[in-house]
Order: structure tokens, then sequence, then C-alpha cells
């Protein structure tokens, strides 16, 4: 089994950057994960809707055929930690599938990531940063590992 984190945008601020790249080194000792980041599209701001389909197509054109594809939006279901382990990480784990996780830009999601997603799974109700999306997504996988091996980072 394999995650990885596509997402649109760089952390350019910094801010967020050290504590991604400890979860992510965490996440390593149980399965390689891998974040990839691609350009935002130059229609951002000028023409919102070319910009979510642009930045669709280059999310899907990444996506491999073994990979469970979960497409993180703030209108998605909402699911506690424990369930985000069962149904998403300890899924794949017994499944031997491979993780994608999406995340989109300033504009969100294009209807056709959305048709795309196996699963559409909202961190909050709050709209979040793309960047601090990223960051609650790793702790949350970082916890969801815990969860599924017993272990005592989840209280
Ligand atoms: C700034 S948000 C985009 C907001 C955009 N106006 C929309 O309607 O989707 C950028 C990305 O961060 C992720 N994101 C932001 N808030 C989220 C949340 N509460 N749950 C899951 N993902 C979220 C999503 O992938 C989203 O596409």
């Amino acid at each position: 089994m394999k995650v990885r984190i596509l997402s649109i945008g760089a952390d350019k601020s910094g801010l967020f950057e050290p504590a991604i790249a400890e979860y992510l080194k965490r996440i390593r000792r149980y399965v390689p994960v891998e974040l990839v980041e691609l350009p935002p599209s130059k229609k951002g701001g000028i023409d919102p809707q070319r910009a979510r389909e642009e930045e669709g197509q280059s999310l899907l054109s990444r996506l491999k055929d073994s990979e469970r594809v979960v497409v993180l939006d703030e209108r998605g279901d909402l699911m506690g930690s424990e369930a985000f382990s069962r149904e998403i990480v300890q899924d794949a784990m017994n499944r031997g599938r491979d993780l994608a996780f999406l995340i989109g830009g300033a504009e969100g999601h294009s209807a056709a990531v959305r048709s795309r997603a196996d699963r559409i799974l909202a961190l909050s109700p709050l709209t979040l940063a793309h960047r601090l999306a990223r960051l609650v997504l790793v702790e949350q996988l970082y916890r969801g590992f815990a969860i599924a091996r017993g272990e005592p980072y989840h209280k």
C-alpha cells in the first residue's frame, strides 16, 4: 500500500511545511507517502471555472488505476478519526490498495474531479486554506495508522 497527496499550489507562507514534513516522516514508519504539489492554473482570479477545470485535469491526469481516490472538500462526508482509520486507512491496508488524496486550489474542485472520487471527505465544515487542509490530513493519516496499530498516539 502507498499513499499520495496530490495538491494544487505550494505552501509559500512556510508556516505549515515543517509540521507537514514531520507528519510525513512519521507516516513513513507505516507506508510510503508522497506529497505532489501541482502548479495552480494561470486563470486563477480571472476565470474561476476555467481554473477549476484546468486544475482538475492536472489532478486527474496524475492518478493511477491502482489508487482509491479520496477528494477533500468541505462539502464532503464528515467522519471521526476512528471511522477515518477504519473506512479509509484500514480498508486500504486490508485490500492492499493505494490511496490518493486530492486537495484543490483556491477555486475548489471541478465536477470531473468529484465524479472520479471514490469518496468525498470533509475535514471540517469550515473552509480551510489548502496548505492547512494538507496539515490536518497528514495528522489524521498518522492518527489513522496509529489507531490501526493500537498505538497510544490516539487517545
Ligand atoms: C481554499 S479551499 C477551496 C475553497 C473553494 N472556494 C471551494 O468552494 O471549494 C482549497 C482546498 O482545500 C481543501 N479544503 C479546504 N477546506 C476543507 C475542509 N474543510 N475539508 C476538506 N478539504 C478542505 C479542499 O481540497 C479545497 O479544494
